[in-house]
């Protein structure tokens, strides 16, 4: 325990939380779970985080209430739920990583201003597989930007019925980091789905598609369709414990860096953590 990161997961009774609950008391070398923060008329509250994980008891209950000692919160809740969580960490300068998705602008723009007193990660996808997607979705567009008759590039996502936001907060990045590498004039369109007499596909669209189906984890396919032949980038998760370990991975850096030191206060990305920041766009 003296040399664990303590440990807050918010929206700790949740499908991701409680993932991230089991896998920090799995790995007890690194993470002690201090903190299960959920909202007060959640039908867990009382009960211990890690028994509603479905493993032994972590002697932390799912509560509202925030601990006093705490070293870095990890966030998987709603979006309606992050400004609390982040109001908390900034008044009392702890670390956070935040795994939400479907925030607004203005909720990102806090986020910003909170980067400026205390250290953040924040991605939409804690996945290796999926960032490292990310990495290679930007290096096929722009090996395709000039192909004779063009491309075109639809984003295809897949998640569990109760996903709350469509597109996925991935599908969204993934969009985005495409269209930088598209490098069009005119600016990219994103278009979400299409219904109707839409008229021909122009060059410079990206296309977005929200599948909701069962218990799917996860899953995005990018397909790069050119006259004649097409290329399709798929990346899927088989359960949630890609995004919790990668969560932990995150909190690991961002209380250890790569030399064991803290990281400063600043907005970071799974690219961050991962290394691969500077990886060839
Ligand atoms: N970045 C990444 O790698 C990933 C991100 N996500 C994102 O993480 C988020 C959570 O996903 P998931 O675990 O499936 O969702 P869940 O709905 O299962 O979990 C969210 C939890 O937060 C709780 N909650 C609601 N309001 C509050 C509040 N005010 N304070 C604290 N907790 C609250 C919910 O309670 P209740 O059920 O009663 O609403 C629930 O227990 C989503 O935005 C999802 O898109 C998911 C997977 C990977
Ligand atoms: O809600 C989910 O489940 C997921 N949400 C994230 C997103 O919106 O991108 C990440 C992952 O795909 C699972």
């Amino acid at each position: 325990m003296s040399n664990t990161i303590k440990l807050a997961v918010h929206g700790a009774a949740g499908r991701m939380g409680q993932r991230v609950v089991a896998l920090a008391a799995e790995d007890g070398e690194n993470f002690t779970v201090v903190g299960a923060i959920d909202h007060a008329h959640h039908p867990k509250v009382g009960q211990d985080a890690g028994t509603v994980a479905g493993i032994a008891p972590v002697d932390a209950s799912i509560s509202p209430d925030w601990p006093s000692d705490v070293d870095i919160v990890i966030d998987f809740s709603l979006p309606e739920a992050i400004d609390g969580c982040v109001a908390h960490c900034v008044a009392h300068a702890s670390p956070l990583v935040v795994a939400t998705t479907g925030l607004s602008e203005s909720q990102k723009q806090s986020l910003a201003n909170a980067a400026q007193s205390i250290p953040i990660v924040w991605a939409p996808s804690m996945s290796l597989a999926v960032n490292l997607s990310m990495r290679m979705a930007q290096q096929i567009t722009s090996a395709l930007r000039d192909v004779a008759g063009g491309v075109d590039i639809e984003i295809l996502e897949r998640h569990h019925r109760f996903k709350a936001d469509a597109p996925s907060g991935t599908a969204l990045k993934f969009g985005e980091l495409i269209g930088e590498a598209m490098d069009e004039a005119p600016p990219v369109m994103h278009v979400h789905g299409r219904e109707g007499h839409t008229g021909q596909r122009t060059r410079n669209e990206i296309g977005y598609h929200a599948i909701r189906v069962g218990d799917n984890p996860g899953e995005h396919t990018i397909v790069f369709g050119m006259l004649g032949e097409r290329i399709e980038l798929n990346v899927a998760a088989s359960n949630r414990d890609c995004y919790a370990a990668g969560a932990l991975a995150a909190a690991k850096w961002l209380m250890r860096g790569q030399d064991g030191k803290p990281m400063p206060a600043g907005l970071y990305n799974m690219f961050d953590v991962l290394g691969m920041a500077d990886a060839a766009k």
